[in-house]
């Protein structure tokens, strides 16, 4: 994902990374200024005001105290700090005792995992945020603003399963936790909305109300949060076993305690420390969002940093068509994994987009239907991003010549190499006449396959790129008549 064995053109990646912007913008820099100010005000005021026992008490008492500071005059502020107290009440952020803490920590975690959903005989946190909320709410639009981009950002299920936890625990208070407030400092001043490179259609950052506020700045992200705080990955999953591992990644199957479902995690091995480290293991994500749901493509749930590690929560799968690619399949076989990636590839380039990293091990399969997986190199089909090519064994020649003029053919060159690979049962080797041989487009006879298939993967594997066919050719060929029904 993060990076690519077998790449040749690592350093011109890392020149052309570096071409990015990455200064930040004079209003994101401003933004984060008033983020600390304003947190800083927050904290005094919850601090210097422990709440009492009662939840409702504290936040009418806390919502005061604010009442007084807007006494002074300062109404830009109050509906700022207002919208604190919306997004972090003071049972919240000062939880009823630290038991509470030892139970979200997965490592002295002895609860057993849902089997199913339960439903918790609690108030859900939605409702009493929006009670709160709808008592005030012409002075709330800047808060509710940032509900909304925080349910975007997919966060809403942590802040259910935590406050349902703590409302589930009302109990006597022990005290403050200083670990908590830590973990907590970006859920009270969120960091601005990314701009998603791959999103093409002007018009939904147009009508985006969120669009003024939305950075290129990764820096923004709370990219250290889990290193002494609380862990999302441990509150949130409960770890199986490790399904699979890339070069600087490692893939578990876990179950998700709040829906009792199973999914795949996958999280970077290395620390991302450098805000263009983060950036472009973000591009994965970013183009896994922005593509949207296809059945030939694997599912994206989530993602989210944590301890400088990005984590990525997708559909599960059963296993990587690698795994086949060492055993003989029939041609009936090969007909139906081809014709499913291949209606992934037309998904994916229709929305702008270039795979460039199609292959066996990055195409899963589950429940017998084909997945296409990895987007860790996924870039604009309008060259508006840079290009980090995939596993070389499955480029063409001209993307290791830098001509980057076609590069939806690139991945349909891919799917021909990685079929081909298939048909002979066994890996193909880094070997450099075999190498160009496949980059040339001399395909040796298969024998026991159709004329029809050997004819069509030398078309897709043809030097020329222009020759090659799309992925809507490939896919409406008459030879997956044979296929259907
Ligand atoms: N959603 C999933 N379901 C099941 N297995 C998965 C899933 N995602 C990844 N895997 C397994 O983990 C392996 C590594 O995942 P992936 O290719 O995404 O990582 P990577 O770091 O980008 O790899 P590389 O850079 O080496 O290609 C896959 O080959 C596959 O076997
Ligand atoms: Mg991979």
């Amino acid at each position: 994902m993060f990076e690519k064995k077998g790449r040749t053109l690592l350093a011109k990646r890392k020149k052309s990374l570096g071409a990015i912007d990455t200064r930040r913008t004079k209003k994101s820099r401003e933004m984060e200024g008033h983020s600390l100010l304003r947190f800083g005000q927050l904290t005094k005021l919850s601090f210097d005001n422990r709440p009492p026992s009662n939840a409702a008490e504290s936040s009418s008492e806390l919502r005061n105290e604010l009442g007084s500071v807007d006494g002074d005059g300062d109404c830009g502020e109050k509906g700022f700090i207002l919208s604190q107290d919306f997004f972090c009440t003071p049972d919240y952020i000062t939880p009823d005792n630290q038991n509470l803490m030892s139970a979200l920590d997965s490592s002295k975690d002895q609860s057993p995992c849902p089997r199913s959903p339960v439903k918790l005989n609690t108030v859900k946190s939605k409702r009493c945020r929006q009670d709160s909320f709808a008592s005030k709410t012409s002075n709330y639009t800047w808060s509710s603003k940032h509900r909304v981009d925080e349910q975007e950002h997919g966060d809403i299920d942590t802040d259910e399963v935590m406050v349902d936890k703590i409302q589930a625990n009302q109990t006597e208070r022990t005290g403050y936790v200083t670990q908590t407030a830590v973990a907590l400092r970006s859920r009270v001043m969120p960091p601005p909305c990314l701009k998603n490179p791959y999103v093409m259609n002007d018009s939904e950052t147009a009508t985006d109300p969120f669009g003024y506020q939305r950075s290129k700045c990764a820096s923004f992200l709370p990219a250290g949060i889990g290193g002494s705080g609380l862990s999302r990955y441990l509150t949130d999953f409960h770890e199986i076993q490790q399904i699979g591992a890339g070069n600087f990644s490692r893939v578990f199957k876990v179950l998700k305690r709040i829906d009792g479902c199973l999914y795949a995690v996958k999280y970077s091995t290395r620390k991302l420390i450098l805000d263009s480290e983060r950036r472009k293991a973000m591009m994965e994500v970013q183009a896994l969002a922005a593509l949207g749901f296809h059945e030939n493509v694997v599912g994206y749930y989530n993602s989210w940093f944590e301890n400088e590690q990005l984590y990525i929560q997708l559909e599960l799968c059963d296993h990587s068509l690698s795994k086949k690619s060492s055993l003989k399949i029939s041609e009936r076989e090969i007909l139906v994994i081809m014709h499913q990636i291949a209606k992934a590839l037309h998904f994916v380039h229709e929305k702008g987009i270039a795979h460039l990293d199609v292959k066996p091990d990055n195409i899963y399969i589950k429940n017998g239907v084909c997945k296409l997986g990895d987007f860790g190199c996924a870039t604009r089909l309008d060259k508006s991003l840079p290009v980090e090519e995939g596993d070389a064994r499955y480029m063409p020649q001209e993307i290791l010549n830098e001509n980057y003029e076609q590069l939806d053919k690139v991945d349909i060159f891919s799917l021909g190499v990685t079929v081909y690979e298939l048909i002979r049962g066994s890996p193909l080797t880094e070997s450099r006449n075999q190498s160009l041989n496949i980059k040339e487009g001399k395909l040796p006879l298969l024998p026991g396959h159709s004329l029809q298939l050997q004819q069509l993967l030398k078309t897709m594997m043809d030097r020329d790129p222009t020759r090659r066919p799309s992925a809507r050719e490939v896919m409406e060929h008459p030879m997956f008549d044979r296929i259907q029904g």
